[in-house]
């Protein structure tokens, strides 16, 4: 048997954990391992695939990052290319890298990913590709999996973070908005802005109103607090308003960008107190995985092993009820878990008097 191992979409802390655990789970079942390096960049070049073996694997369960690279840009079916004119299109490359696969007598893959990699890898799987997923990112957005691999590590950065500028908030009397990343769900911003004790949190599953925000911090005042801790999600927006976007690159997800400095001006507009605004972005995705992340991730890298073996294919490693399973990778291909407005984590903020911005 021949398999390969690739990693899609941002990077997250976990990511080299599960590459070691299917690396080793597979060569001690004598099989051959190779990676494709950057998403599935490597496959359009003269070595599509490097060969993993216990040496290149070594010592990486600690580190973040990816050894074998990344991309959030370069989907095989909408690959950006430029014109001859200059200008940018995007192209199918799939049948290139099919025929990649078959040409190196690939069996499998292990597509390590979130749900932009998931609905690749299940128009592959529609090609005829043999695939088992694994679910990765920070934003905790692949539905049907409790969680999924670097989530641990970015919500426990942000609480970090958080907790560290609610003490210069508090020192200078100040509204500080903290933007965290989740695209279009917020876990992070839900679990870290709880656990951080923040008193606004803004999700983009709530739009939020301005007013509701000042009431809170009026209300802080007249106990005689006097900031404010608001933590944003990217994807936050008010009611009626639009996304905050920073632009658009071709064949890439929008991205996202902005919303606290918007925030924290009308905030300081609206109520005379000065703000500031703290963009915690990539630094939630660096770092090595706490030891929640190297577990899952190690658990997720052998599982899918398993599934190969059993021949268990275009399946999605998911934790469901705190078990592993695997559900069809095409049900989770275009679908995105966001936070449940009823569930206890969102009643907990509310009950110890979070606003939530409605
Ligand atoms: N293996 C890959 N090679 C190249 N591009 C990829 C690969 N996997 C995913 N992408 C692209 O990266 C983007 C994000 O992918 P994905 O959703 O898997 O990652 P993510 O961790 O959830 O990050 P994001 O928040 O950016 O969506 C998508 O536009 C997708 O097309
Ligand atoms: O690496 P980039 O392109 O800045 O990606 C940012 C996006 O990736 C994510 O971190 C997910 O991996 C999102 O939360 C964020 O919007
Ligand atoms: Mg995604």
């Amino acid at each position: 048997m021949k398999i390969a191992i690739n990693t899609g979409g941002g990077d997250a802390p976990g990511l080299n954990a599960a590459i070691r655990a299917a690396t080793l789970a597979a060569l001690r079942r004598g099989w051959e391992v190779y990676g494709i390096e950057n998403g599935y960049g490597s496959i359009y070049t003269d070595e599509p695939f490097v060969r993993l073996t216990e040496k290149e694997v070594r010592g990486i369960t600690l580190l973040g990052g990816t050894i074998l690279g990344t991309a959030n840009k370069g989907n095989p079916f909408e690959m950006p290319y430029q014109k001859k004119d200059g200008s940018w299109d995007t192209k199918d490359v799939s049948d290139h890298l099919m025929q990649t696969f078959e040409d190196y007598g690939i069996d499998a893959l292990v597509a390590i990913g979130g749900d932009g990699s998931m609905r690749i890898a299940n128009k592959l799987v529609n090609k005829g590709l043999d695939i088992v997923g694994v679910p990765k990112t920070i934003d905790n957005d692949i539905w049907g999996c409790d969680v999924t691999l670097g989530f641990d590590t970015a919500r426990s950065i942000a609480t970090e973070a958080i907790d560290r500028i609610t003490t210069t908030a508090e020192s200078h009397q100040r509204l500080m908005v903290v933007e965290v990343m989740g695209r279009y769900a917020g876990w992070i911003a839900l679990l870290s802005g709880l656990a951080s004790t923040a008193d606004v949190i803004l999700l983009p599953e709530i739009p939020f109103t301005y007013d509701s925000i000042v009431e809170k911090i009026e209300e802080r005042k007249s106990k005689d607090k006097h900031y404010t801790m608001i933590v944003v999600a990217e994807g936050a927006k008010p009611k009626g308003g639009e996304l905050v976007t920073k632009g658009k690159t071709i064949g890439q997800e929008v991205q996202l960008g902005g919303i606290a400095r918007q925030v924290a001006a009308e905030l300081t507009e609206r109520t005379g107190q000065e703000s500031r605004s703290v963009v915690l972005g990539h630094l939630q995705r660096g770092g090595s995985p706490t030891t929640y992340d190297r577990l899952i991730s190690l658990r997720f890298g052998a599982a899918a092993i398993r599934c190969v073996q059993e021949r268990d294919f275009n399946k999605l490693v998911v934790l469901q009820d705190n078990k592993l399973t695997s559900i069809p990778i095409n049900e989770v291909a275009n679908k995105m878990k966001a936070v449940p407005l009823d569930s206890d984590t969102v009643q907990t903020a509310r009950d110890v008097g979070i606003c939530l911005g409605d």
